[in-house]
């Protein structure tokens, strides 16, 4: 099942009325995104209300040659809105997607509040579009990780069964946030300089070090990042058994994650079926080049739509394992991109409900 943000999709999508579309979180990192992927990707939209915290209420923004004011959150804010970004953290959603779905609104959720609710469909739409029937006015997007990683899986999940997944992650620090992001720059200026390393927003500091993702410690020794990506990915590759080992880390990267992930198949899989796999999958590109020893890194992909995938090879020992790296901008297709392509997807098939 392939989907293309193609030129006919456009289409269909200009044949709707414009749509009222709120963005919940719109001065974040992934709400910035947002706001400039509606403009690039020409998203239909006749008004666009932007909502942040008390403390950015009353701030201008300019999109699209327009000055838009940031507002507050309250009941209100949603009246007439088409569709709503939410894109402001678990909390907020818990407490404010059911109030817009009240008001008529769809709202596609960045957060994790509803993503294994088995009445929210989780969409990464070149994998699973057709889950997106099911909605009821809450569609999920998945942990910027886990699509990062379902976008390889799922096109060879459709050649092959995939019975087991061990990766490492290497995430950058905008994945905790614009402010995480602000404070690695701050102490990797203050560690050349020899200064303080204090952390305020991540538990530690991020400069020239490196530390397991910062998410709550689970009692069965793994973080609830490594759980997401577990649970989201089984429910997005409809398969309940499949076995995933996820090991999250925190590396002093600006932006883009990064994964190394070993494939059991249950059968033999040549690595020119592989590629020839990959290749033709939208969202995939190949960076490989053995001999001069070059693989995707993450500035192959800051503020690309595609993810970078290489360094293909099989497992020593098992003809059925193969070993891959890839990269991906996760505030990108990780978040905001993904969250538009679902909303797309939503006008392309009329499923606003
Ligand atoms: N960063 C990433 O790579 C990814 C993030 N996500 C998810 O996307 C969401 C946003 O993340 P990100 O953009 O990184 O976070 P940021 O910390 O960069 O931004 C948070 C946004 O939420 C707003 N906000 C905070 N409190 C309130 C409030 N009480 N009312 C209204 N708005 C509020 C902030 O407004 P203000 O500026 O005024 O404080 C800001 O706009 C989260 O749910 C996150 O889990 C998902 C995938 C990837
Ligand atoms: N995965 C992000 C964190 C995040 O925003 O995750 P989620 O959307 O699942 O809460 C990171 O790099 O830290």
């Amino acid at each position: 099942m392939s989907y293309s943000p193609s030129p006919i999709l456009s289409c269909c999508i200009l044949a709707y009325r414009p749509l009222k579309v709120a963005i919940v979180g719109a001065t974040g990192s992934v709400g910035q995104e947002l706001l400039k992927l509606l403009s690039t990707r020409k998203f239909p939209i006749r008004e666009l209300i932007l909502i942040a915290s008390p403390s950015s209420v009353g701030q201008v923004v300019q999109w699209n040659n327009q000055k838009i004011i940031i507002q507050a959150l309250n009941e209100a804010v949603f009246n007439n809105v088409d569709v709503v970004f939410m894109s402001a953290g678990s909390g907020i959603s818990f407490r404010w997607t059911p109030i817009a779905v009240a008001s008529g609104a769809i709202v596609i959720d960045n957060s994790s509040a509803f993503r294994l609710d088995p009445t929210v469909p989780l969409v990464v739409p070149e994998v699973n579009p057709q889950a997106i029937a099911y909605h009821q006015g809450i569609l999920a997007n998945p942990n910027c990780t886990t699509i990062l990683l379902t976008l390889v899986l799922g096109p060879l999940q459709s050649r092959g069964e995939i019975n087991k997944i061990v990766l490492s992650t290497y995430q950058s620090a905008s994945g905790a946030g614009t402010l995480a992001m602000q404070e690695l720059q701050s102490l990797s200026r203050n560690f050349l300089d020899g200064t303080e390393l204090s952390s305020h927003v991540l538990p530690y500091s991020l400069a020239f070090n490196l530390f397991l993702h910062n998410s709550s410690m689970q009692s069965n020794g793994y973080c609830e990042e490594e759980m997401k990506m577990v649970n989201e990915t089984r429910k997005i590759l409809s398969s309940s058994s499949l076995s995933v080992s996820a090991n999250c880390v925190r590396v002093p990267i600006l932006r883009a994650h990064s994964e190394a992930v070993n494939i059991t198949f249950n059968n033999p899989m040549s690595l020119d079926e592989v590629r020839a796999i990959l290749t033709s999958s939208t969202g995939i590109e190949i960076i490989e080049d053995f001999d001069g020893n070059r693989f995707p890194m993450p500035t192959d992909v800051n503020g690309r739509d595609s993810i970078a995938v290489g360094r293909l090879r099989k497992g020593l020992n098992d003809d059925n394992n193969l070993e891959l790296w890839l990269c991906g901008d996760q505030i990108r297709k990780g978040a905001a991109l993904n969250a538009i392509q679902i909303a797309e997807l939503l006008l392309s098939r009329d499923l606003r409900k």
